[in-house]
């Protein structure tokens, strides 16, 4: 006999229902009774009134090794300064790196990735060239990381933007449009120079094609592959949530957009193109940018990389964004950062790229 047949003949009456549970009268002969059966499947609240409870409706729950902490790493050694579009979050040269980050290990930190950015005069050119200076502030930063927090996993963003005069994420044609192969030719060279530098995860951002393929071969060739991971920014969007990013890295194209080479916003197909490939090409982890408006695509890469890890960028002007709206009374911080990460989460990401890692470090530890 299933449940549903069990109870169907059950009865009660509605006004009974508080005693329901301490009387157990309800086959009761008043005339204006409801069948039970129709009445349990519409009470849910008792799965999910106690905290508890509510927190066992989630397939995941958010946690510090989850999340990487973004770090702009300036050339100037002493630099410590607000970046004003990103709330909480400055550019630091190397000497003002560990004091930073040795607390926040402490708080169990797992791990950050890490954003050059080159402010000296005539340090950019067309090609990029500062990118893997052996003294300039990434591969500087992987090598000090790596010795003083060994347990730190130290990711590598891999673009030539930061470093280009042009301020593209490749290296250009005449007519300013990007030369694909020199562009992954360039790239791939600084991923094995980060990742030998020490660097455990390189995660090429720049989207021009072919680059997966580029940087996995140079890494076999290497005699590396088997203990970097590569990280794509498959799903890169083009859009205007990028901004603070820009003023943070000094990144902002020139010229022109980075249409011609990010995604367009409605582009779910061609996402899902974009994750296939990579993965074919050799990617460890898919990468979904931005994260809040892109839930369907961290569905849609969930999906096409069933036994791959998902990783999910919740990008500078989504953070800037929920700190105005917290700032004008919207809503409360906290609150938000954590709704926003249940939804990254709901949508199928394991891991989640965020301004807010600090913070929830402290509110994980509560
Ligand atoms: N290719 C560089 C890069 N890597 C990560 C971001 C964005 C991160 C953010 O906004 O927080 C960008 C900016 C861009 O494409 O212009
Ligand atoms: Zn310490
Ligand atoms: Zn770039």
């Amino acid at each position: 006999m299933s449940f549903s047949s069990l109870v169907s003949d059950l009865t009660f009456r509605d006004s009974d229902m508080s005693q329901i549970s301490r009387s157990r009268s309800y086959a009761s002969t008043s005339a204006t009774s409801v069948s039970i059966a129709g009445d349990i499947s519409s009470q849910l609240h008792g799965g999910y009134s106690h905290p508890l409870a509510r927190s066992w409706q989630a397939e995941r729950q958010l946690t510090k090794s989850m999340l990487i902490y973004p770090l702009f790493i300036s050339d100037q050694p002493d630099e410590e300064t607000l970046i004003p579009s990103l709330p909480n979050q400055y550019r630091r040269g190397i000497n003002k790196i560990v004091p930073f980050v040795e607390p926040l290990v402490h708080k169990g930190l797992k791990s950050v990735i890490l954003f050059g950015v080159p402010l000296a005069p005539g340090s950019k050119d067309a090609l990029g060239t500062a990118a893997d200076d052996p003294q300039g502030p990434v591969i500087q930063a992987i090598r000090l990381l790596r010795a003083r927090f060994p347990q730190l996993f130290i990711t590598a963003d891999v673009c030539l933007c930061e470093y280009t005069s042009h301020g593209h994420c490749g290296i250009l044609r005449e007519d300013g449009s990007l030369n694909n192969q020199l562009s992954v030719d360039r790239i791939s060279d600084v991923a094995i120079s980060y990742a030998n530098a020490g660097a455990h995860c390189v995660a090429p951002s720049d989207m021009n094609d072919g680059r997966i393929r580029a940087i996995k071969l140079k890494l076999i060739e290497a005699g590396i592959a088997h203990k970097i991971v590569l990280m794509s920014y498959s799903a890169k969007f083009s859009g205007c949530l990028y901004g603070p990013f820009r003023d943070a890295a000094g990144s902002c194209p020139s010229f022109g957009d980075r249409k011609c080479y990010q995604l367009p916003p409605g582009g779910r197909g061609l996402a899902r193109r974009a994750i296939a490939r990579d993965i074919q090409e050799g990617a460890d982890i898919i990468m979904v940018k931005p994260a809040s408006s892109y839930l369907d695509i961290i569905s849609d890469a969930k999906n096409i990389g069933k036994d791959m890890p998902i990783a999910a960028y919740q990008v500078s002007g989504e953070f800037a964004m929920i700190h105005a709206a917290a700032k004008a009374g919207v809503f409360n911080l906290k609150t938000m950062a954590f709704e926003t990460m249940e939804g990254i989460l709901r949508a199928g990401a394991t891991i989640v790229v965020s301004y807010f890692t600090p913070e929830f470090l402290e509110w994980l530890s509560c």
